[in-house]
């Protein structure tokens, strides 16, 4: 493609400008390969145009910037070059699956997203999930570094899908992408919230302005006519529901408080629950095989994509009785000697901690554990607040080690155990997992929470390879349950 073609309407360039033949494109300079256009992204550290004599050195033929900058070749100057790239992706790469949607929310976006795909799925559609756990699509499963990945990498992927013929794909939309502008390129069809805690507070200097770059999905990437499918259970849902209206969008809530698809109630069956939902005066009853109501919320915003992308709500729901958990959001890894159940949950606010304790509350006949940590050089306020959710919520809490990565580990048990009165510490994260699973006896339950899908823990700069589920599988195979 040429310059012209790719910058489109974002700059007014030259006819010998436009005409330059563009081979790839990359903000990384590192990356740069002979005939490439390199962007040049203000970084939250680094000004990458301090890289753009560097990526024209390997071969860059021009440069997308902020400011005018002099490198010896064309350079194009745009208001906001990481909205700029996430356009020229899209027009690079020229193929993305014909119904994306997104969606947002500080819990729960990993399992609607997974919940969305298995709808549609069922639905006889070729279907995919972007998120957290990587691309889930029919051809298997792809980890990804960045729940929401920068632009070329983003629009790469789009590409594949739709060469593997994929026409559906939810995508998870992190802050930190809807702040970067990651998504800017992508044709979404609705966008979902789910709810919204603290969270990334290391990165976003207030509350208002994380929210602020969640509503960005609403107010300014969906076009007037998709729609907005709003949990409703959440303080801060009204607020989106009227930037959903005022951007022209059509709103379909869901939830205790949703009008589109009402929860009525939500009764414990084993480890299921049966859902009465309300939908344009009728009541359907499901059998939701999932734990926790926090997941029924879950499932009602991924029954409301489905139904905003086509489907009738007399399809969707009861297509909910085969959905399936994604991977370490509130699932059962094993059960000890004693019959107690022990779930893995990706639980690290204090707001979700306390939903997967309270969600787990009702399998506890005798005592509800929890073993969990949190994560070092990111958001230290909210130690103490996972903490004391801990110590409200559950009746035996372990703290462990999450992630250390170049914090002393003792201090941050030290900023949790705090709030936690009568909390026991073991830093190592098997062992405390293993002692855990040794003091249980009938009638208890487990969580492990932080870690969910994730296969390694952060020590220092060294990733070592460490899951949740394997802690457990070993646990329970070297007998630590007959202790
Ligand atoms: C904090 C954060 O989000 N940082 C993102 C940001 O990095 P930055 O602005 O600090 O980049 P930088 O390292 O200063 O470099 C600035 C620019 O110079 C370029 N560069 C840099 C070095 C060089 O030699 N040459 C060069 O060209 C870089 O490619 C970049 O374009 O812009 C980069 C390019 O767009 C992102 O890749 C990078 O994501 C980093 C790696 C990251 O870890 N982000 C995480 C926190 C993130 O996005 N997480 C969310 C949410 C996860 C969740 O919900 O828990 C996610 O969606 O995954």
């Amino acid at each position: 493609m040429t310059l012209g073609e790719l910058i489109g309407p974002e700059a007014k360039l030259s006819a010998a400008v436009a005409a330059l033949p563009i081979a790839g494109i990359t903000a990384d300079s590192r990356e740069v390969k002979p005939g490439y256009l390199f962007a040049a992204l203000s970084g939250v550290n680094t000004d990458g145009a301090r890289f753009a004599a560097d990526a024209v050195a390997r071969g860059a033929v021009a440069v997308l910037a902020a400011d005018e900058i002099n490198v010896g070749v064309p350079a194009v100057a745009v208001p906001d070059p990481r909205r700029a790239l996430a356009l020229i992706a899209a027009r690079f790469f020229g193929a993305q699956p014909e119904t994306a949607v997104a969606v947002t929310g500080t819990n729960g976006k990993t399992s609607v997203a997974a919940f969305t795909r298995q709808l549609w799925s069922d639905a006889g559609h070729s279907a995919a999930s972007l998120g957290t756990v990587g691309v889930v699509s029919p051809t298997g499963t792809k980890v990804l570094r960045h729940t929401t990945p920068d632009p070329v990498e983003l629009h790469r992927l789009l590409a594949g899908l739709h060469a593997e013929s994929v026409t559906h794909l939810a995508l998870e939309a992190s802050s930190h992408g809807l702040q970067q502008r990651r998504l800017d390129g992508v044709a979404l069809r609705a966008g979902a919230f789910t709810n919204i805690s603290r969270d990334h507070m290391d990165y976003h200097a207030s509350f208002e302005d994380y929210f602020a770059q969640k509503l960005r999905l609403f107010t300014e990437l969906l076009p007037p006519g998709a729609t907005a499918v709003i949990d409703m259970d959440s303080a801060e849902s009204p607020r989106v529901a009227d930037a959903a209206k005022a951007r022209g969008l059509k709103a379909l809530t869901v939830g205790r408080a949703g009008e589109t698809l009402r929860l009525v109630s939500a009764e414990v069956e084993g480890f299921a629950q049966e859902l009465k939902i309300e939908h344009a005066g009728k009541t359907h009853t499901v059998l939701l095989p999932l734990v926790g109501e926090f997941q029924a919320s879950n499932a009602l915003v991924a029954a409301g994509l489905a139904m905003a992308t086509g489907a009738s709500a007399d399809e969707v729901l009861p297509r909910l009785a085969h959905l399936q958990g994604a991977t370490g959001r509130l699932e059962l890894a094993g059960t000890s000697h004693y019959g107690a159940p022990i779930f893995i949950d990706y639980a690290h606010t204090p707001d979700a901690l306390a939903k997967a304790l309270d969600s787990l509350r009702p399998y506890a006949a005798k005592r509800l554990f929890v073993v969990f940590g949190c994560g070092a050089d990111r958001d230290r306020g909210k130690r103490p607040q996972m903490g004391a959710a801990a110590a409200a919520k559950a009746d035996v809490v372990i703290v462990t080690d999450d992630n250390p990565r170049s914090e002393d580990p003792a201090a941050i048990r030290d900023e949790i155990l705090v709030a936690v009165p009568g909390g026991r510490e073991i830093g190592d994260r098997a062992m405390a997992i293993s002692e855990a699973i040794r003091m249980l006896r009938a009638g208890d339950v487990l969580l492990v929470a932080g870690k969910g899908h994730e296969t390694g823990q952060t020590i220092g700069t060294r990733v070592v390879p460490f899951s949740d589920h394997g802690a457990v599988a070993a646990a329970l195979s070297k007998g630590a349950q007959l202790g």
